[in-house]
């Protein structure tokens, strides 16, 4: 731990830039994580929520700015270091061991701490448990539905075992009876003692799960509040439905 001031937040962005040539795909930005909550990270197509994430788990640099977890600079970190200090992540285009079983999938995330494969299989079918792929975990991964697919892409990010999971769009595609079927999945893994941060569309799951959101639209954070303050301030309305919106939407309302 190196000395950064009183009570760091768990995660800490600040100021992180991050440029591909001439587009600036995150510019400036800067938000906390607090220890044990579930945050969203929400904001229009293009808005660099991906890159991002990419950013603090390592797959991407930043131009410039610093990312902290628990007060410790991990900027540039690699993505196998940050595994190993706890930070794990889900891609938002799944893409499993198509000819491994689900629990063999699994199992690949827990070797990064256990070294016997019957530790790692062990560790894959208490995750499995967790995120309600019990019974699914002799079947090959190619055989499980978009739902269960999205399910195994967060068991293998839980098999190594983080303290902050960072998830891309794991509701993307999902009929609302999964969304509402996974939730408490998400709200589960909280309640194990895991910290997460969010990218998510759906804003019923994020009404129901986030504590705290921060919006992101062109490359900046433009607000962050709790999921009601963020839907209600005019700048949100806005970046999602074009300069005037807000104004034309109280007209709306009040008409
Ligand atoms: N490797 C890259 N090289 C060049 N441009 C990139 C790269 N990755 C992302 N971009 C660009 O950066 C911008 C932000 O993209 P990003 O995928 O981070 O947005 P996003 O908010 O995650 O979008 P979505 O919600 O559609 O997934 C986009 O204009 C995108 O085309």
């Amino acid at each position: 731990m190196t000395g950064t001031g009183p009570d760091p937040a768990f995660l800490a962005v600040r100021g992180v830039t991050k440029r591909f040539g001439g587009l600036l795909a995150v510019n400036d930005a800067t938000f906390d994580v607090g220890e044990g909550t579930i945050t969203g990270l929400i904001g229009p197509n293009g808005a660099g929520k991906t890159t991002l994430f990419a950013v603090v788990a390592g797959f991407e640099k930043p131009t410039s700015g610093m990312v902290m977890l628990e007060g410790e600079d991990i900027t540039g970190r690699k993505p196998h270091e940050l595994a190993r200090m706890g930070l794990a992540r889900t891609f938002q285009i799944v893409q499993p061991f198509a000819g491994l079983t689900v629990r063999e999938n699994i199992a690949v995330g827990a070797f990064l701490r256990v070294a016997k494969r019957s530790a790692a299989l062990e560790v894959a079918e208490e995750v499995a448990t967790q995120v309600g792929l019990a019974d699914q975990l002799d079947k090959p991964a190619a055989a499980l539905t978009v739902a269960g697919r999205k399910r195994l892409e967060v068991a293998r990010a839980l098999a190594t075992r983080p303290k902050l999971l960072l998830l891309d769009e794991v509701l993307a595609g999902l009929n609302p009876s999964e969304v509402r079927d996974i939730v408490p999945v998400v709200q589960g893994i909280r309640a194990s003692g895991i910290t997460v941060l969010m990218i998510e569309h759906v804003m019923q799951a994020v009404m129901n799960l986030c504590s705290q959101v921060h919006v992101l639209a062109q490359g900046r954070i433009i607000c962050s509040g709790t999921p009601a303050e963020v839907v209600a301030a005019p700048q949100v309305v806005e970046a999602y439905l074009g300069h005037g919106a807000a104004k034309r939407l109280q007209g709306a309302t009040h008409a």
